[in-house]
């Protein structure tokens, strides 16, 4: 059914400009007013063809449809998002001739066309005698190719990826561009050479993925300028979540826009998916600077939180944030010594179960944690398993699994000798040797591979870290063998830094074995291999991008406090408790499936979803902000803060702690926002 337009939206209505900015915050009616305007635009006969309406997710778009119909606007609207809107354009131009449509692809072929990529970027490496220290065997590590595919997809969505020449190999550009980026330039590279594979010559494409839709339109425009007028023109554009939008988009739509009217709407406190190329200045000064005649309209009465959050976040964005006088949201402060380990996951796990139990109609799957990034949640999920409070992970992988924390387990099998919970355990073999083969290195083609410490029949067809994971399955105590024999053993066409690193790795396995009687908890072998590896350097190989790579340093210190808290009991002891947790875990995603779980996420994934009750730990200095750029730190607390409709609970460091208070929420800076 309709609603009744607020005044904010009727203002919106009314509008006749021909490019509308329309300023909303959260929670505020955004898809539903874009809704309301193709409603009204139909409604005074404008035909649903000459409609564009257009999200950049597919959630999105579902949202707007649905939202389409709430309004009754038309059955012929349909929402796109913009890849498939750019799609359809493309289709055009092959049937004017004017291009041939390549064969679209998906991640399996991408994959294979950028291991070959990098073998040429290693190769000229090779010959030109440079001594680079990037580890180009990407082929054996799933991790790190769907790394790279990140970051050619953010080098497209920024269209950098039209910035490469012909040549580019060592060029200036590229240096300034894995700066830029804080990614190694080698990375950039392959980037380049695989879009030299795909684009041998201007215009002329090998292939097409989802990614490559929307810039490969805009190189086919600005190759062909005139193609323009044979294209559809739209009389009107509705761009929904418009604080998505990236470099590429934005400049496909300011080209295909002409004479029709720009109507978007997003909240430009909510811009921080920097991996789909999303940046501030799309709604700010590029936005003032492509279309001068722009009019900015307002939404700024929430219709998810109350006023107590609406004034919290007004005064963290520093822009008005009303809330409609029905709402009631509850703002609790949640306090806790920051010098005792563990006891901010212990405070929210002790809120949850009071929430739960004072209102017995609060369900666990009305609850949310939202922490700032992944690492923050290792305390959290143990005390909550400890607490007995099914969770599930979402947009985020358990701690027990992440690949830095299955390389520290694997290590401790292998200083200890403990087996027995793999035994019990085969599917965690395979990530785990993943794990070890991604941070130590691995030769990645089977020519060169001694095979001998792989009793696999038929091993030679096989890739060696297929061979690894088939042998440590059949028999988990040959995770030494494979340790020792392959990812440690210098192997014919190493890299220099490749040797030097295992050469580290051997001398740290060689000295955790002589130390084994010596090492009896799992602590004592963790600070052991922290002694004997620079493990930031180690990480740093295994994830090239500095931000993530420190995350996974921090989840391994906090790995390593957790062992402490088992005190000097065996390493086989802790290596079972960890068995336990994870099972408890599985049981409870697979079985409580359909119901009550609370929900343990970051605030990237947050984005776009609410919830009942929404508790945010750490927000103490160093951990919320996380980096340097306050303004971006504000905006993923504001996104955090704004998903909660009942209950709000800010978690931090108590009275006497005040000086660790998050300057987000406290002092000058704060108050300066
Ligand atoms: N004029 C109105 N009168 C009553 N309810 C409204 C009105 N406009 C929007 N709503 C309701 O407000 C809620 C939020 O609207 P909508 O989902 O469009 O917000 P949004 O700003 O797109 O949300 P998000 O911040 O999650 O993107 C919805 O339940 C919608 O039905």
């Amino acid at each position: 059914m309709a609603h009744e337009p607020s005044p904010e939206q009727t203002a919106i209505l009314q509008s006749r400009a021909n490019v509308v900015l329309i300023d909303a915050v959260a929670g505020s009616g955004k898809t539903t007013t874009l809704a309301m305007v193709a409603g009204a635009a139909s409604a005074r006969g404008l035909a649903p063809v000459a409609i564009a309406c257009l999200a950049f997710s597919d959630g999105a778009k579902k949202r707007f449809a649905q939202k389409l119909a709430e309004e009754n606007a038309p059955a012929a609207l349909v929402p796109m998002t913009i890849t498939e809107f750019a799609r359809r354009h493309l289709r055009k131009l092959a049937t004017l001739g004017v291009f041939t449509q390549p064969p679209q692809i998906g991640a399996a072929k991408v994959r294979d066309h950028l291991v070959k990529a990098a073998q040429g970027v290693w190769m000229r490496h090779q010959s030109r005698g440079s001594d680079s220290e990037f580890d180009f065997g990407i082929e054996q590590n799933r991790d790190r190719i769907d790394h790279l595919f990140a970051v050619l997809r953010e080098l497209k969505a920024r269209l950098l990826t039209h910035q490469f020449g012909d040549d580019d190999f060592g060029s200036i550009g590229q240096y300034d561009l894995a700066e830029a980026l804080d990614l190694p330039v080698e990375l950039i590279e392959i980037c380049a050479a695989y879009e030299r594979l795909r684009e041998p010559d201007a215009g002329d494409f090998g292939w097409q993925t989802e990614d490559d839709a929307v810039p490969d339109l805009l190189r086919l425009l600005a190759l062909q300028p005139d193609v323009l007028d044979q294209l559809w023109q739209h009389a009107l554009f509705l761009v929904d979540e418009w604080h998505d939008v990236n470099a590429a988009e934005f400049a496909l739509l300011q080209l295909l826009k002409r004479r029709g009217r720009l109507v978007v709407v997003g909240d430009r406190d909510q811009v921080i998916d920097a991996a789909r190329g999303a940046e501030l200045r799309f709604s700010t000064d590029t936005f003032r600077a492509a279309y001068a005649d722009a009019v900015y309209l307002p939404l700024h009465r929430t219709r998810r939180f109350g006023a107590a959050v609406a004034r919290a976040v007004s005064k963290l964005t520093s822009r008005p944030v009303e809330a409609i006088p029905e709402l009631h949201t509850v703002q609790h402060r949640a306090a806790y010594d920051p010098d005792v380990a563990g006891a901010c996951a212990r405070t929210v796990a002790g809120h949850v179960q009071a929430l739960h139990n004072a209102h017995h109609a609060v369900k666990l799957s009305e609850i949310a944690i939202i922490t700032r990034e992944d690492d923050q949640t290792i305390d959290i999920e143990n005390a909550l398993l400890d607490a007995g409070i099914p969770y599930q992970c979402e947009g985020i992988v358990s701690y027990l699994l992440r690949p830095e924390i299955l390389f520290m387990r694997a290590l401790l099998h292998i200083a200890s000798g403990s087996y027995d919970t793999l035994e019990q355990d085969k599917p965690t073999i395979r990530p785990m040797v993943t794990a070890l083969a991604a941070f130590v290195s691995m030769q990645s083609s089977a020519q060169h591979f001694e095979s001998d410490y792989l009793q696999v029949s038929g091993a030679a067809q096989k890739v060696p870290l297929e061979q690894a994971i088939e042998t440590v399955t059949g028999t988990p105590a040959s995770l030494q063998m494979f340790f020792d024999g392959i990812v440690t053993r210098a192997q014919e066409g190493d890299s220099p830094l490749t040797l030097n690193w295992k050469a580290r790795f051997a001398a740290c396995g060689a000295a955790l074995a002589e130390r084994r009687a010596s090492l009896h908890s799992a602590h004592d072998v963790l600070l052991a291999v922290r002694a004997l590896i620079d493990l930031p350097a180690a990480v740093a190989r295994a994830v090239p991008r500095r931000s993530e790579a420190d995350a996974a340093v921090r989840s391994i210190a906090h790995f390593i406090d957790f062992a402490g808290t088992f005190g000097q009991r065996p390493v086989a002891d802790f290596l079972h408790e960890l068995r336990e947790r994870q099972a408890r875990l599985a049981a409870r995603t697979k079985g409580n499936r359909y119901r009550a779980q609370l929900v343990l996420t970051t605030v990237r994934t947050a984005k776009g979803q609410e919830w009942e009750h929404v508790i945010l730990p750490y927000l103490q200095r160093g951990e919320f902000p996380r980096g340097p750029d306050l303004a971006e730190e504000r905006r993923f607390l504001y996104v955090a803060m704004t998903r909660a409709k009942g209950s709000l609970t800010l978690c931090e460091p108590d009275e006497a702690h005040r000086a660790l208070w998050s300057p987000l929420l406290h002092g000058d800076v704060a108050r300066g926002a």
